[in-house]
Formats: structure tokens, C-alpha cells, sequence
């Protein structure tokens, strides 16, 4: 079954325009990757179904109801998560606290609740604390989760911001970028873990410049050029497709 339709986006930047009638679906459970040389228009898509952005053409459906108009906070909870090519942790905030704001934003408590301390809100706050641990122990977070965020090297913050996106229980994880800035082995393990979540039901839209990782993961990679869509297929197909090839090597990115 589709869970996202993507159907003719179009976005335009006053006279530039950064997407130009990008069309792909997603299925449930689903590894489909967006690549494309820098400035292609990878992150403003995922701006636009996330509903930071208001596509200036198309449709953009999840489980056949339309996305367009709404804000950030109703796309993530329609069931839509992401991480963020830069880092968006609080970096102030423990580790653990970062992932439970994912679960808070999901378990809903009333300021009264907070307030007086009521029973619902201490179950709640103990559930946000065991849904907490389990996403670092699913994303394999060694680092001390007490402490702040700012503090864990890079890889681990990596992981915090997809626990994070787990906490809120998506149907659909948009990862930005994943693998920058990871060595060789948090690749393979970033490889490991995007498979895991995928097990668990998750469809994945994956936006990477890794090939390697982009190759091993995807059931398909939709491939954009100066906004446009220039292919959609299964890995082996897009890697022997001539406009991809021309796209790829007329530019700076290595494939
Ligand atoms: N808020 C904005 N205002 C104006 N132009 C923007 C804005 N966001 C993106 N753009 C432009 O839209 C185009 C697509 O950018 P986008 O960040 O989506 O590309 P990308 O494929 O994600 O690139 P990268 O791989 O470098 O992250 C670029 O020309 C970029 O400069």
C-alpha cells in the first residue's frame, strides 16, 4: 500500500526555482532514497512534506489524506518524523531528556497535570523514561545518556536525533543525511540500523550521498537534477542510467 504521494511537486524560490514537478511514492515499509548533486533540491523536498516549506505546485498525500497547508507539528503527528542534516538536538539538555521529548510531544499531559504532579502525569513521565532508554538501546547509544547532548561525539549524536524521531512513533522516518560526518564503521552500523527500523514497519525516504550505503540500503532512489526528476528505480537500474551518469560526473560529487 502507498503510504506517501509526492505528485508533481513543484517549489520556486522567487525567480529560482528548486523543485520541478518531482513525483515518487513511498510504501509502507519501504527504503526509497533521494539523491542528487548538491543543491538538487533533496532537503527542500523534505521541507516541503514535512510542512516547513509550501510547495508552490503539486500534491503531497500520506495515507491518502493532503499534507498541503499543514503545520510541522500535525505532519509529525499524522505520523511523519525527521532528522536534520545539521544536528537539532538541545545540546543543554541530557541525552535522555532530548529522546523523551519526542515520546512528550506524542503522550499528551494538561498544564494541570504538570503542575500538581498528578498520578496521570508521573505514569506518563515514567512511560516518556522507558520509551526513552529503549530507542537509545535500539539505536546502540554507548555514551552516558545522563549527560547533555552537546557532549557525545558526533556518531552518537546521530543516533540521539533518530532515537529522538523513533520516540515519536512514526509510520514514515525522513533521514537527512545520516552517514555524514560517520567513519567507516558507524556507516556499516548506520547501514544496520536504517534496516532495523525498517524491520520494525517504518518506511524510510533516505536523502544520502554516500553510494555505497545509498546502493546496499535502497529499494529504490529517486534521482534529482536542478529540481527535476531525472530517474526512479530499483538500485542497479539507476546506476546504469545514462542521465544519471551525466548528472553525476558534469558535477563536483563524486558517485
Ligand atoms: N530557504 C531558501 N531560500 C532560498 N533558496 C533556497 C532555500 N532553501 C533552499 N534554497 C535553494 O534551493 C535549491 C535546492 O536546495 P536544497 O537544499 O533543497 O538542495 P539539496 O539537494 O538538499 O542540496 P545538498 O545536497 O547540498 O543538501 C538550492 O539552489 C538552494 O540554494
Amino acid at each position: 500500500m502507498t503510504l506517501l504521494e509526492v505528485s508533481e511537486l513543484r517549489l520556486a524560490f522567487g525567480g529560482l526555482v528548486a523543485i520541478d514537478g518531482l513525483s515518487f511514492s513511498v510504501g509502507e515499509a519501504e527504503i526509497v532514497s533521494v539523491i542528487g548533486p548538491n543543491g538538487a533540491g533533496k532537503t527542500s523536498a523534505f521541507n516541503c512534506v514535512t510542512g516547513f516549506y509550501r510547495p508552490t505546485g503539486g500534491t503531497i498525500a500520506f495515507d491518502g489524506q493532503s499534507l498541503l497547508g499543514k503545520r510541522p507539528s500535525a505532519v509529525a503527528a499524522a505520523g511523519i518524523s525527521r532528522t536534520f542534516q545539521n544536528l537539532r538536538l538541545f545540546g543543554e539538555l541530557s541525552v535522555l531528556d532530548n529522546v523523551r521529548a519526542g515520546s512528550h510531544l506524542r503522550l499528551k499531559q494538561s498544564v494541570f497535570d504538570a503542575l500538581l504532579h498528578t498520578p496521570r502525569y508521573r505514569r506518563t513521565e515514567r512511560a516518556c523514561t522507558a520509551e526513552a532508554n529503549h530507542w537509545l538501546d535500539f539505536v546502540g547509544l554507548r555514551g552516558d545518556r545522563y549527560s547533555e547532548a552537546r557532549n557525545l561525539p558526533y556518531g552518537e549524536q546521530r543516533r540521539v536525533e533518530i532515537a529522538r524521531a523513533l520516540a515519536r512513533e512514526p509510520r514514515l522516518l525522513l533521514l537527512d543525511e545520516p552517514a555524514a560526518g560517520l567513519n567507516h564503521a558507524e556507516k556499516t552500523e548506520m547501514l544496520d540500523l536504517i534496516r532495523r527500523i525498517r524491520d520494525l514497519g517504518i518506511a524510510i525516504v533516505l536523502i544520502e550521498h554516500d553510494m555505497g550505503l545509498v546502493m546496499q540500503v535502497s529499494e529504490r532512489i529517486v534521482v534529482l537534477n536542478f529540481g527535476k526528476e531525472i530517474a526512479d528505480g530499483r538500485p542497479e537500474e539507476v546506476r546504469r542510467d545514462p542521465a544519471v551518469i551525466e548528472a553525476y560526473l558534469g558535477s563536483d560529487t563524486h558517485a
